[in-house]
């Protein structure tokens, strides 16, 4: 049975108690908010073995439907990643609280104050893919930046879901925090009904396929932080250190290669063509990579030939496609044209070269001579990560506790009005940074 099987009041009602209960916890202490993270962590650590058992039935389920081995991959949580996502989260509660940073404090004139002040953003909709480390590091981030948050998991990963945010609410039922800030829905309908609440929900982040975060965008009227593909790239220079090439393309396509930080196309500068390719499809191929070349990569190795589909596919699997180009601004132009503003990557030992790709790839993250699986929260010293914008405006790339917050001007006066500083006798102001 899902939770909205069995949720007992409309989803209009939860979405309200999670407003109520984020309005309390947005003026919490740090410490309140670093107490409630804590038994968070001690009540996943003592559900473990249900977790695990939720986890494992997802994972038979998911095998029966025949999902392909990466998304498997993604899907399983077993306890070494229960237990490094409980230290990420434990990260979160030693990072510095986001809300009430005075960003701008100034004076404006004798006795009248301007401060910039940040605050929580309210109420969370997060949608994302069945990773169930998801629910934790999204509801860590939502409570310390002082937010409510209403998630929704993919399908394959309903009952591990249902179980996290069980455990999640029962920790915060021994803190200040009511645990109605942290909802869990379960199915595409509710998603529908979740985007109409824009009086109680005040951000959506919709994590999947382009054309689902454009879905979201053209069906509601709430903020949408989009969350989407990464056709990300990686360019091998014509002065590359071939080793470190090979070892950084190994690792950004197989490390984890359902994740939309690993690279989908390689392009490689045609003077280094022949070495380099010889080398990395052996070294690909042995790592059981399918790879797809253009018309001059069939040239030098025999692999299967790249169609126009595969510049802006991402497969999300042991597949990488191969281009050879003549240049460095013929690079950037592929990149540019074909990317999804996530991540690309150069690999070269001439600086001047690496400034003019890292100045000229328009993304979110653009990555000198290391692996475009970089790009995560975690790794940058986040603690977390909600997901990886991939929109033009910020907050983009990985979205730590910085992303999730607003801000305020509060202005203090003493009987301070505009009259005084306009027409011919206007007071200046003092503008004077304290
Ligand atoms: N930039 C980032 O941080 C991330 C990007 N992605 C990208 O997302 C893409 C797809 O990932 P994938 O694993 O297939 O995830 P999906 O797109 O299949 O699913 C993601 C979530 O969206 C929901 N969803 C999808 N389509 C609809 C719809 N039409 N109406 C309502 N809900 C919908 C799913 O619900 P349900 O499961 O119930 O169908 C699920 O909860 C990839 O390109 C990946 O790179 C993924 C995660 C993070
Ligand atoms: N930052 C994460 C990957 C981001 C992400 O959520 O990707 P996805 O596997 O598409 O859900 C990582 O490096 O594992």
């Amino acid at each position: 049975m899902t939770v909205s099987e069995t949720r007992s009041i409309p989803l209009v009602e939860l979405a309200a108690k999670t407003r109520v209960a984020a309005q309390k916890l947005g003026i919490l202490s740090t410490a309140e908010k670093n107490q409630a993270i804590e038994a968070i962590a001690q009540a996943l650590e003592a559900a473990a073995s249900e977790i695990i058992a939720a986890n494992e039935a997802d994972c038979r389920a998911a095998e029966a439907e025949g999902i392909a081995k990466p998304l498997y991959n993604r899907l399983k949580f077993d306890t070494s990643k229960l237990k490094s996502t409980i230290a990420g989260l434990r990260d979160v509660a030693k990072l510095p609280d986001p809300v009430g940073v005075v960003q701008i404090h100034r004076e404006l004139d004798q006795g009248l104050i301007l401060k910039r002040i940040t605050c929580p953003l309210g109420v969370l909709g997060v949608i994302f893919e069945a990773r169930p480390e998801a629910v934790i590091q999204i509801s860590a981030l939502a409570i310390k930046s002082g937010n409510g948050v209403i998630l929704k998991g993919g399908k394959e990963a309903i009952n591990s879901c249902q179980v996290l945010v069980k455990a999640i609410r029962q920790g915060l039922s021994q803190t200040a925090i009511d645990p109605d800030a942290v909802q869990l829905l379960t199915t595409r309908e509710e998603i529908l009904e979740l985007l109409q609440l824009d009086d109680y929900v005040d951000l959506i982040i919709p994590r999947g396929s382009n054309s689902f975060v454009k879905f979201v965008q053209d069906n509601t009227r709430i903020p949408v932080l989009g969350h989407a593909e990464g056709i990300c790239h990686i360019y091998i220079d014509k002065l590359a250190d071939i080793k470190k090439a090979i070892a950084i393309t190994i690792d950004a396509k197989t490390q984890y290669p359902a994740a939309c930080n690993a690279v989908e196309t390689l392009l490689v500068h045609q003077d280094i063509a022949p070495g380099f390719l010889l080398e990395a499809v052996t070294a690909l191929q042995a790592k059981n990579v399918e790879l797809r070349g253009d018309d001059q990569t069939l040239k030098i190795v025999n692999i299967k030939p790249a169609t126009a589909e595969d510049w802006s596919t991402e497969y999300s699997d042991l597949i990488l496609s191969i281009k050879i180009v003549g240049n460095l601004e013929e690079a950037i132009a592929h990149i540019n044209t074909y990317g999804s503003g996530h991540t690309d990557a150069i690999i070269t030992e001439d600086q001047a070269t690496a400034n003019t790709f890292l100045n000229q790839v328009d993304g979110a993250g653009v990555f000198h001579n290391c692996s475009t699986r970089f790009a995560d929260g975690f790794r940058y010293g986040f603690g977390a990560e909600v997901g990886i914008s991939t929109q033009q405006m910020p907050p983009r790339g990985p979205v730590g506790l910085e992303g999730l917050v607003t801000y305020k001007y509060q202005v203090v006066g003493d009987g301070h009005i505009v009259e005084t500083y306009s027409g011919s006798n206007a007071k200046p102001f003092t503008h004077r940074d304290l």
